[in-house]
């Protein structure tokens, strides 16, 4: 895990004359659970896409660590962020779902097993590591897109 720094970031989106977020200046700390609460609009989205690299920074800086990600590309920022609709594949099983980005980036085949089903463990979803999403409640699908974050063990999630 790492310390993320909003050092006066601002989004302004296209077209726009109000900044979606202002000169947000927040540190969160490293192993620090925070819950960014606020009416609808406020910005807590658009906040969350800066720090993944999904939406531009128009002024300030991000910063994971001691690096400077505010221009590096999602890639490279070594991020995992479960999205409001989840984004589950829905022709893949739970493991698969749960285990693709660790396939993807060549993890032998035992490994990834054994990930998956620690992280199926620790959210009550071993049961359903055969099924596809569609089969599965809205909460069960949000605990297989945290778990697909989970199983990276990305540096922030
Ligand atoms: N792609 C976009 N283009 C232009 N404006 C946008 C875009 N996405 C969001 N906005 C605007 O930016 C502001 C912040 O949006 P954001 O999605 O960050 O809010 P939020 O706090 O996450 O809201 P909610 O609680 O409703 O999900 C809103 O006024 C929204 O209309």
């Amino acid at each position: 895990m790492a310390t993320v720094t909003y050092d006066k970031a601002t989004r302004i989106y296209p077209g726009s004359d109000k900044p979606a977020v202002d000169q947000l200046d927040i540190t969160i700390e490293d192993g620090e659970f925070l819950v960014l609460v606020g009416p609808s609009g406020c910005g807590k989205s658009t906040s969350l896409r800066m720090l993944a690299g999904l939406e531009d920074v128009n002024g300030g800086a991000i910063r994971i660590g001691d690096r400077d990600v505010t221009h590096l590309p999602p890639k490279d920022r070594d991020i995992a962020m479960v999205f409001q609709n989840y984004a589950l594949y829905p022709h893949m099983t739970v493991a698969d779902n749960m285990g693709f980005a660790l396939k993807i980036a060549g993890v032998p085949k035992a490994e990834i097993r054994q990930k998956v089903e620690d992280a199926a463990r620790i959210l009550d979803l071993t049961e359903y590591l055969g099924r596809k999403p569609k089969a599965l409640s809205g909460g069960q699908r949000q605990r297989v897109a945290m778990g697909r974050a989970i199983v990276r063990e990305p540096q922030v999630s």
